[in-house]
């Protein structure tokens, strides 16, 4: 396939969708497809199902002083997710890409914002395609905007407390990371501010913030850091709790914190990984946690029913090796959208 059915329009940031990622064999038994074979461009009257989008970023890295590469992230995952056995029985668009131009990370943040809540509004489930980190602030703000408009109707935030009466969903961050990212975003506003953005648009809204940061490299990571997610009430797992002894107690913990909210985005940063799981990042992790044992969690939260949006950054595809983080970065889009 070798189309291109979004014409570049006056929106700058939005590139037209390319489906000549979507290449790999294709094996004359039956039932034997393969994503490239089912994927479809996305179009305006689709079926509901999961939606790819990718966001070629990588200015919030460089803000960060990280190494830049990522907004080839899109592409790569692509291209590794293309060969994978299809096993799911909804459909699977693709969205295109919101590239950034330069620096002008706010105006990607805030197309890739838009189109989130797009697809959302449109029934679908997004899964976003990073770029770099900075990708979970607009992630997240595509949400929150789709639940501005339509969680009032939903009847499933919490009972208001005031006059008027305004909803106030609990979306539940759940980030797979090596890092916490809460980094002041007074200083810079980078990919190592996300979730210190979430947490002061919460607040200006009146929405609780519920984070779940799991992975975490006390080496990575300053005192100010872990005080600033202490003080927002974080829930903290630190890379070296992830042991087999303890993968049961993790999900449960986890488990507790989903039943405390109303939606779910799931945001994975590959860092989170062994950098012999992921060399192609922009800070690989001198110990991380395996892919086998982020499985349970990352199935239980698909398994919710809960999850509204996921999305997977920081793939740097010239740091990688083997296509090794491309590949984990599809196997993880593999996993999240099983639906049998
Ligand atoms: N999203 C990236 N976060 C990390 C990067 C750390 C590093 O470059 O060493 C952070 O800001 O802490
Ligand atoms: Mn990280
Ligand atoms: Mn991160």
């Amino acid at each position: 396939m070798n189309e291109k059915t979004r014409t570049a329009s006056a929106n700058d940031n939005m590139s037209a969708i390319d489906m000549s990622p979507w290449q790999g064999r294709t094996d004359p038994e039956p039932d034997s497809d393969r994503w490239h074979q089912r994927i479809q461009p996305l179009a305006p009257s689709a079926v509901p199902g999961t939606a790819l989008i990718g966001f070629a970023c990588d200015a919030g890295v460089a803000r960060n002083q990280g190494r830049i590469g990522a907004a080839g992230g899109p592409a790569a995952i692509r291209r590794a997710l293309a060969p994978l056995a299809w096993h799911r029985q909804g459909p699977a668009h693709d969205a295109g890409d919101v590239v950034c131009q330069g620096d002008a990370l706010e105006e990607a943040q805030h197309e890739l914002a838009s189109q989130v809540a797009g697809l959302l509004d449109n029934g679908h489930r997004p899964l976003v395609l990073g770029g770099g980190h900075e990708v979970a602030f607009a992630s997240w703000s595509g949400l929150a905007r789709h639940l501005e408009n339509h969680e009032a109707l939903s009847g499933s935030a919490e009972p208001c407390q005031t006059e008027p009466c305004k909803a106030r969903p609990r979306i539940g961050i759940i980030n797979l990371d090596a890092h916490f990212d809460l980094r002041d975003p007074s200083h810079v506003r980078s990919s190592g501010t996300p979730f210190a953005q979430i947490a002061d648009s919460c607040s200006e809204r009146g929405w609780p913030f519920r984070y779940a940061c799991l992975g975490v490299s006390r080496a990575a990571n300053t005192r100010a850091l872990f005080q600033r997610a202490k003080s927002l009430g974080v829930l903290v797992r630190e890379d070296r709790e992830f042991t087999p002894a303890r993968s049961e107690a993790l999900v449960r913990d986890l488990g507790r914190f989903i039943s405390r909210c109303d939606h779910l985005y799931l945001t994975t940063d590959l860092d989170v990984l062994p950098s012999a799981e992921a060399p192609g990042v922009s800070a690989p992790a001198a110990r991380g946690v395996s892919l086998a044992m982020l499985e349970p969690l990352i199935e239980s939260i698909r398994d919710s029913g809960k999850l509204r949006l996921a999305d997977i950054a920081e793939l740097n595809p010239e740091f990688d090796q083997d296509n090794r983080t491309a590949r984990v970065a599809a196997r993880l889009v593999h996993l999240l959208t099983l639906d049998t």
